[in-house]
C-alpha cells in the first residue's frame, strides 16, 4: 500500500477505509465473523496513532528522497592546510582555532565526515582472488598437504599466537575467540605456518620470524600457506564459546606478567570487572573478553578475546604468597604475582607472623578457595516485580552513608525502608513497639543469636541491639526495598541466595583537599563516637581514607558498585540511578544464587 504510485498514500488509505465501511454496511448476517473482522480492522485504521505513524512515514520518505550533498569531502586535509597557514599568524583567534583543529576528537570527527562523504566504508581490499576466505588444499614442492588461506581483515590484529620449536618450525599456538583468524574459521591450533605473504619462514631465526609475522599481520590481507596440524585440513577444532561469566577480584596487567604466554594478546582488567570466559581448554591460560558494564558505560570493550591467567593458576600464585616469611621476601612476591596487585591486606606483608600453610599447594588442589578471591562465576539476575533486592551500604565511618540513605528514604518512604531493630532495653514513653524498636526479652535475643537469626548485633550500655533476619524479610515481602547499613563483617551473613543483596561501597574521594572542601562547605560533623561530635579534622579524613582502603581490599569482592561520595548532590544522583537499575535491570550476581 505504501509505495509510490499515481495516487497519494493518504488517498489510498482513505479509499481503503471507505471500502471497509461499505463492506460493513452490505454485510449479511451469514458473514458475522468477517463482519467482526472488518469492524476490528476499521477501528485499527481509524486509530489516531496509525495516522500519526503515517505522517511520520510520509515525512521520512520525503526526507530520504531529498539528495543531501556533503559540504566538504576532504575536510581533514583542508583543516591541516588551514592549521599550517594559521600557525604563523600571531593572532589570538588564529591560535585558538589552531588548537581546536589539532584536538584528536575534532580530527576524528573530520575524518569520519570524509569517510561518509566519500562513502569509503570498508578497507581498500586487494582484488579478491579465488583463494580469499577459502581453503585450498594442494601439494607443493614438499610432500605435506598444504592449505592456502587468505585472511582479509580491518586494522585489528590477526588474533592468533604462534610457537616456534627448536627446529625453527612455526605453529599456531592459540586462536583468539572473536579475532580475525577465528572468524575466518580456517586457521587451527597446531597448523604449521610455512609461508606468509609469499615469505617462506622455514630456516629463519625466531627473531626474524617474529618480526616478519608482526609486519605482515598488520596488513589488510594476509596469505598463509599452512601445513594442517593434528586436527586435519578441513576438520575444524571444536570452537564453541563457553558461556561462563566471572567477576574478577584482582587488578591485572598482562604486560607486567612475565609468565604471560603473549602479553600483547592479553587483556587487562580491574577488580570487579565482569569477564566472559570464552575458552578454558588451557586450565592455566583462559581466553576472555570484557562484558559491557552498564554502571560505567564509557568503558571501551572489544569483542576479541584476550589471554588471562586461569583460576587455578592465579589461586596457586596467591596461595604461594602465603608462604612469604617476611618483607625481605617481597622480591619473591613480585615474581609470584607478576601483573597483579595482591588481594590480601597490605599489612599482611609487613607482619612477622605468617599463617602456616596446612597443605601443599602443589599436591592439594582443594585449598581454601573462599579466602583466595580470584574469579567468581556470575550470571544475570533478572528483577522480579514487587520483590526487590536489599541495598546494602558499606563504608568507613563518616563517609556519608546515613546522609545518602536519609535522602533516599525521604524521596520515597513507601519504597525504601530500614528494618526495625530489636533491643532488650526498656521502651521509652514516646516510643512505639514495632515502629521504633521491637522490645524483646534478653533470653529470646540470646536464643535467636544462637540460631543465627540476627544478621548483626551488639551491646550498647548493657543493652542488646540487633537486626533480625525477619525484620528484613518483612520489608522484602511487603514489596519494598530494604536499606541496610551494616558493618562490613556482617556482609557474610547477608550475602546469600535468599536475600540477594546489592552491595554499594560508599567511598570517600582519596583527596584530602576535596574532603576538606566538600565537608567544610556543609559544616559536616563526625557522629562517632557520639560523645565527641565535632567538625571533621584532617586526622579524621586521613582515618576515613585509610579505613576505606582497608575495607575495599578486604571486602571488595562483595561490592556491586563503588559510589564515590564527593559532592553530595552528584553522589545522590548516582545512587538514585543505581537504585533504579537494581529494581528494573538484570544485573550480574553470583551464579549460585540463580
Ligand atoms: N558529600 C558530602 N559532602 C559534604 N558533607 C557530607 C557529604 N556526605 C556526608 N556529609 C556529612 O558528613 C557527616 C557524616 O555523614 P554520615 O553521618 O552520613 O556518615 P556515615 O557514613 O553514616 O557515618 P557513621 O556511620 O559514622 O554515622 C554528616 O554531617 C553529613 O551531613
Amino acid at each position: 500500500m505504501f509505495v509510490d504510485g499515481d495516487e497519494s498514500q493518504e488517498l489510498a488509505f482513505e479509499r481503503l477505509i471507505q471500502t471497509l465501511k461499505e463492506q460493513t454496511q452490505h454485510s449479511t448476517s451469514s458473514s458475522r465473523e468477517s463482519f467482526i473482522d472488518v469492524e476490528y480492522l476499521l477501528s485499527l485504521l481509524e486509530d489516531r496513532r496509525i495516522h500519526s505513524l503515517l505522517s511520520i512515514y510520509r515525512e521520512l520518505s520525503e526526507f530520504s528522497r531529498e539528495i543531501h550533498k556533503p559540504l566538504e569531502c576532504n575536510s581533514y586535509q583542508l583543516s591541516e592546510e588551514i592549521s599550517s597557514q594559521l600557525m604563523v599568524e600571531w593572532i589570538n583567534e588564529a591560535q585558538a582555532l589552531c588548537q581546536l583543529l589539532s584536538k584528536p576528537h575534532f580530527k576524528a570527527l573530520l575524518i569520519a565526515n570524509d569517510v561518509i562523504a566519500q562513502q569509503r566504508y570498508s578497507p581498500s581490499l586487494p582484488p579478491e582472488s579465488e583463494e580469499s576466505y577459502s581453503v585450498s588444499l594442494s601439494t607443493c614442492d614438499f610432500e605435506d598437504t598444504v592449505k592456502i588461506v587468505q585472511v582479509i581483515k580491518n586494522k585489528e590484529p590477526l588474533g592468533a599466537t604462534v610457537c616456534i620449536d627448536i627446529n625453527g618450525s612455526v605453529s599456531i599456538a592459540r586462536v583468539l575467540f572473536g579475532g580475525a583468524a577465528h572468524r575466518s574459521g580456517l586457521i587451527q591450533v597446531g597448523d604449521q605456518i610455512y609461508e606468509v605473504n609469499g615469505i617462506v619462514l622455514r630456516g629463519l631465526s625466531p627473531l626474524d620470524i617474529i618480526s616478519i609475522l608482526e609486519k605482515e599481520c598488520r596488513s589488510y590481507s594476509i596469505s598463509f600457506k599452512l601445513i594442517p596440524g593434528e586436527y586435519g585440513g578441513y576438520n575444524k577444532v571444536e570452537n564453541k564459546e563457553s558461556n561462563v561469566r566471572v567477576r574478577t577480584h584482582f587488578d591485572y596487567l598482562p604486560w607486567k606478567d612475565e609468565y604471560h604466554p603473549c602479553p600483547k594478546a592479553g587483556i587487562s582488567f580491574k577488580k570487579g570487572d565482569i569477564l566472559h570466559v570464552v575458552n578454558q581448554e588451557d586450565a592455566n591460560w583462559w581466553q576472555a573478553r570484557q562484558e559491557p558494564n552498564m554502571f560505567y558505560a564509557d568503558l571501551y570493550y572489544s569483542s576479541r578475546a584476550g589471554i588471562i591467567p586461569g583460576k587455578q593458576l592465579q589461586e596457586r600464585r596467591f596461595a604461594a604468597l602465603r608462604d612469604l616469611k617476611s618483607l625481605r621476601d617481597s622480591r619473591r612476591y613480585i615474581e609470584l604475582l607478576p601483573g597483579c596487585k595482591s588481594p590480601f591486606k597490605r599489612s599482611f606483608l609487613g607482619t612477622r607472623k605468617v599463617k602456616k600453610i596446612m597443605y601443599s599447594i602443589k599436591e592439594n588442589d582443594e585449598f581454601d578457595r573462599d579466602t583466595i578471591a580470584t574469579y567468581d562465576e556470575v550470571a544475570k539476575l533478572y528483577p522480579r516485580e514487587g520483590c526487590y533486592r536489599p541495598l546494602v551500604f558499606i563504608g568507613p565511618s563518616g563517609v556519608g552513608r546515613n546522609e545518602l540513605i536519609r535522602h533516599l528514604i525521604a524521596l520515597d518512604p513507601d519504597l525504601y525502608q530500614r528494618p526495625i531493630p530489636h533491643t532488650t532495653r526498656e521502651c521509652k514513653p514516646y516510643e512505639l513497639e514495632g515502629k521504633d524498636y521491637h522490645f524483646v526479652e534478653k533470653q529470646w535475643a540470646e536464643y535467636e543469636v544462637k540460631l543465627g537469626n540476627f544478621v548483626e548485633y551488639g551491646v550498647y550500655k548493657s543493652n542488646f541491639y540487633g537486626t533480625h533476619i525477619d525484620a528484613i524479610r518483612e520489608i522484602i515481602d511487603k514489596g519494598c526495598v530494604c536499606i541496610l547499613n551494616p558493618n562490613p563483617q556482617t556482609l557474610k551473613n547477608l550475602y546469600n541466595p535468599e536475600l540477594k543483596p546489592f552491595v554499594i561501597f560508599v567511598k570517600p574521594p582519596f583527596d584530602l583537599e576535596l574532603l576538606r572542601k566538600t565537608r567544610g562547605r556543609r559544616n559536616a560533623r563526625t557522629t562517632h563516637p557520639e560523645s565527641d561530635c565535632h567538625n571533621f579534622t584532617d586526622a579524621d579524613f586521613k582515618q576515613m581514607i585509610i579505613t576505606a582502603d582497608k575495607i575495599e581490599r578486604t571486602y571488595g569482592h562483595y561490592f556491586d558498585y563503588i559510589l564515590v561520595n564527593c559532592e553530595l548532590e552528584e553522589a545522590f544522583e548516582k545512587l538514585l540511578y543505581i537504585a533504579k537499575l537494581v529494581e528494573i535491570e538484570p544485573l550480574w550476581a553470583p551464579a549460585s544464587w540463580i
